[in-house]
């Protein structure tokens, strides 16, 4: 048969690996393991993103005082890591498969050489036939510095380590075209670009997950706009990762279209790196008109109207339009009192250059 893809990110959220009760559904786990080993065997490379830590942590400590929910978190996932990686470890042992844990934090991926350093280890391990396991740092990343959920982290990885396909496994078949709790609705098999999936979506989460759907739809729309096929299923299905990858067609999930256009690396970074912009730049009608053309356009001094923020050279900007929307991000190519100086002017160096530009 032949093989649909060669690189996967499987992400699996914590309601997949949690019982009703909060502890570490074990029986779970192992059916994963025995699929990604599987798919291993044949010759995907897979990259493995997992919740749980606070999950499987929160079984083992019983703390004599109340703890604040920070507390709580650091505590559980500190314990529950530890517990994760290494029932992860035995499980892949049982199929000769060496494992390597990774914990990252969202500050990792804001700038370019953390980035590649993350992205080399993870490369060496695949080449070395290990399995990298990856997680939020949770015991150090506290309020603005995490991530939404893992579904964010998930489309990190996927979109660096250049991963044809992100397989994001929830307690869930799908999206549903309503409620969930809606017998009359169904699940959105494919979703094609620019498709708007608002209405559909309810606030509700599962008991354990932190971001919810629609965290998840975003994610899962940007990933795909970077040419990844994205795949939203429900974990708790048996045999569903060898399903989705043998037999796509007969196995219920949500499958976001990829785009046919390749992004190139750099750009697959600024694209995620909104949170991490230090200024703004404000553009005027005809230097917004100009990015949503065709043409390959950089954004240049006498296109913008205002800087916004004190910024270096490198880092990320959000591009503003004359209306006051942000529309995209972008790597400055000198800093903020330089950008002020230029502004207006024609016949000056681009601030940010279209090879790192990423217009959403
Ligand atoms: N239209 C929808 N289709 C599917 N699920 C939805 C929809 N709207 C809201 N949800 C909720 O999103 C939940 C999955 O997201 P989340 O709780 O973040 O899970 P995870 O922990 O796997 O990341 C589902 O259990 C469901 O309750
Ligand atoms: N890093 C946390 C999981 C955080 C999280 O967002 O989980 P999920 O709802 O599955 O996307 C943990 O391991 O418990």
């Amino acid at each position: 048969m032949v093989q649909q893809f060669s690189r996967i990110a499987v992400k699996v959220g914590s309601n997949v690996l949690t019982r009703r009760d909060g502890t570490l559904d074990v029986t779970r786990m192992s059916a994963l393991v025995d699929q990604i080993a599987e798919l291993h065997k044949t010759g995907v490379e897979i990259i493995l993103v997992s919740s749980g830590a606070v999950a499987s942590g929160r079984s083992e400590v019983h703390s004599a005082k109340k703890l604040d929910s920070v507390d709580q978190r650091q505590l559980f996932s500190a314990v529950g890591q530890a517990k994760l990686i290494n029932r992860y470890y035995e499980l892949f042992r049982e199929h000769g498969i060496a494992v390597g844990q990774v914990l990252t934090m969202k500050e990792n991926f804001a700038t370019r050489r953390h980035y590649l350093n993350q992205k080399n280890c993870m490369t060496v391990m695949l080449e070395n036939g290990v399995i990298p396991i990856v997680n939020e740092n949770d015991t150090i990343s506290v309020s603005e510095l995490m991530f939404t959920d893992n579904d964010e982290l998930s489309g990190l990885i996927a979109s660096m380590m250049g991963a044809q396909a992100l397989i994001i496994l929830s307690n869930i078949d799908g999206i549903y075209n309503g409620s969930p709790a809606d017998p009359t609705s169904e699940v959105i098999r494919e979703i094609g670009q620019g498709k708007d999936l608002s209405s559909y979506i309810q606030t509700s989460k599962s008991s354990f997950g932190r971001g919810g759907m629609l965290t998840k739809t975003n994610i899962a729309r940007k990933v795909a706009d970077e040419g990844i096929t994205v795949i939203i299923a429900n974990g708790k299905r048996d045999n569903i990762l060898v399903d989705l990858i043998q037999h796509p067609e007969s196995t219920l999930c949500t499958r976001f279209i990829p785009s046919a256009e390749p992004v190139s690396s750099v750009k697959k970074w600024i694209a995620h790196s909104e949170g991490f912009a230090k200024g703004e730049l404000h553009i005027n009608y005809c230097a917004t008109e100009l990015l949503f053309s065709d043409k390959a356009v950089s954004i240049l001094p006498v296109g913008i109207t205002d800087v916004i923020g004190e910024f270096e050279k490198d880092d990320i900007v959000r591009i503003v339009d004359f209306g006051g929307k942000p529309i995209g991000v972008g790597k400055a190519n000198c800093d903020s009192t330089q950008a002020r100086e230029a502004m207006g002017k024609h016949g000056k160096k681009p601030v940010v250059h279209y090879d790192y530009l990423y217009i959403e």
